[in-house]
């Protein structure tokens, strides 16, 4: 059968679109996402995402990784937006149902603007601190993350007898200054670094909001390999509320592939 699909990516972070409103590739199987988004036999990217009809919701994001697992995608959700529009499903704002529940969001000056969920529990209780942004992430705190070997560290965390079982995305972050860092992630799933990751720069936003005893509303800029993007939030005594992943989300190319 012949699937058409629109290639995204979002800082780097790059997904396989594909229109199931109709529900006609509901049957897509594990290994048909794997092979589809193979950078050598397949269309090639880090993650395929089917845009579904839900009522209650402007659509659902159902996010696959590379090896067909299952997450919340904070670039993934971002680029569904920018999708969406495109297919004139979406009006200004827009509300969708993924995996960690319900978002907002909502693109302005060429960013889309993504509601994250709020975070209230956060492992601060050794150097590296663990969160769940919607997607889980240890958050390694380096003074060099050009030359960090974030391929083999992030390995050596998330198949540690700890995370073997459930997996966990593995971020080495360096602050520039008050207001800016830099990030490298290793993703669960993709089992191999990513150009950008949006729920562990939301992750890694929140470590360091929480680090720097940063109190009331804040933003950082945030580096990746793949582009910039920006991080806000509130932190207030239970945790962090209003939190918002702000970057860009663009249409590489349309095609068909046979499935
Ligand atoms: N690999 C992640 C999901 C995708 C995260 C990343 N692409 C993002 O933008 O949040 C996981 O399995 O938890």
């Amino acid at each position: 059968m012949n699937l058409p699909f629109e290639k995204y990516q979002g800082a780097g972070n790059d997904f396989i679109m594909i229109d199931n409103r109709s529900g006609e590739w509901n049957k897509l199987s594990v290994s048909t996402v794997q092979k589809l988004c193979d950078r050598r036999f397949g269309i090639g990217a880090d993650g395929l995402i089917l845009i579904n009809s839900i009522p209650g919701f402007d659509f659902e994001v159902d996010y696959y990784n590379s090896d067909g697992s299952k997450s919340f995608c904070g670039n993934g959700a971002r680029c569904s937006v920018a999708f969406a529009h495109a297919l004139g499903i979406a009006k200004d704002t827009v509300f969708f149902l993924a995996i960690d529940g319900a978002h907002n969001a909502f693109i302005k000056d060429n960013q889309v603007f993504l509601h994250m969920n709020d975070v209230a529990d956060m492992d601060t209780s050794a150097k590296d601190f663990v969160l769940n942004t919607g997607s889980p992430h240890f958050i390694h705190f380096t003074e060099n993350v050009a030359d960090f070997d974030i391929v083999a560290y992030g390995k050596q965390i998330r198949y540690s007898e700890r995370y073997k079982q459930e997996g966990i995305n593995v971020n080495a972050i360096h602050q520039l200054d008050e207001q800016s860092f830099e990030i490298r992630t290793y993703e669960r799933g993709v089992e191999d670094e990513t150009l950008s990751c949006g729920t562990g720069i939301t992750a890694a936003a929140l470590a360091l909001g929480e680090k720097n005893n940063i109190k009331g509303a804040f933003e950082y800029q945030v580096i990746s390999r793949g582009g910039s993007l920006s991080v806000r939030f509130v932190r207030t005594d239970s945790g962090f509320n209003n939190i918002w992943l702000i970057g860009p989300a663009e249409l590489v190319f349309k095609g068909t592939v046979d499935v």
